[in-house]
């Protein structure tokens, strides 16, 4: 099988430019402003304009106002939307739109559990828990608490890199991996060397897979 790749927390052109020439299938845009990676509607839109065909843009949110989303929905030519904070399903359904969950893992049956809760989703995102933050922690979670059978496409994202993602490929078997941190040089600015190791990496594994 073929994994996807989606970076997230772009903020550059540069970067965004890099990560659709290595391969990226999806560009993830942060409308979180606490996050280091966080764009404006405006910044973000002259970031998307260029993107060709087949790669999406995914708008990222955490507990937002319903008011931003529709806002940043009425600037910006969002493929997704993805929810990272403690959104209800009727929250991230009540936009009309295609959205993804994100839940930070923690525990035994809680991806079970978001499977059942989030059932008319596009797909769930699982990531690290961090008592102190949303996402974007760097941090990877025991990915023996992610169960094989599996209703809708899995993304996995939390701490990875160029060094873990072939055995996160091999072991988790996920639709699609996220990575933001692993491929910065700091943090919002990514590091295009990185990238392409990480996407060369998704695409070496799934051929010998
Ligand atoms: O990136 C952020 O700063 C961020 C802040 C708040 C919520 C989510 C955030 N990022 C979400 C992502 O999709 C990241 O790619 C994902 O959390 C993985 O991050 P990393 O462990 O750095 O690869």
């Amino acid at each position: 099988m073929s994994t996807r790749v989606k970076i997230c927390g772009l903020t550059r052109p540069e970067d965004v430019s890099a990560a659709i020439s290595c391969g990226a299938d999806a560009l993830g845009f942060v409308f979180y402003e606490p996050s280091p990676r966080s764009v404006s509607p405006g910044h973000a839109a002259a970031l998307i304009r260029d993107i060709p065909p087949f790669v999406q843009a995914v708008g990222l949110f955490v507990n937002p106002e319903p008011e931003f989303v529709e806002q940043v929905l009425s600037a910006v030519p969002l493929d997704l939307l993805q929810f990272h904070g403690d959104e209800t399903p009727e929250f991230c359904r009540s936009f009309g739109r295609r959205w993804i969950k994100a839940i930070r893992v923690r525990e035994e049956g809680q991806i079970e559990t978001a499977f059942q809760d989030y059932r008319d989703a596009a797909g769930l995102l699982v990531d690290a828990w961090d008592p102190d933050k949303y996402g974007g922690t760097g941090q990877s979670f025991n990915w023996q608490l992610i169960p094989e059978s599996r209703p809708m496409p899995l993304v996995l994202a939390g701490g990875l890199s160029s060094d873990n993602v072939s055995r996160a490929v091999t072991q988790v078997k996920p639709w699609a991996v996220d990575v933001s941190g692993g491929v910065e040089r700091r943090k919002g600015i990514k590091d295009i060397q990185k990238i392409s190791d990480f996407i060369k990496e998704v695409h070496r594994v799934c051929k010998t897979d």
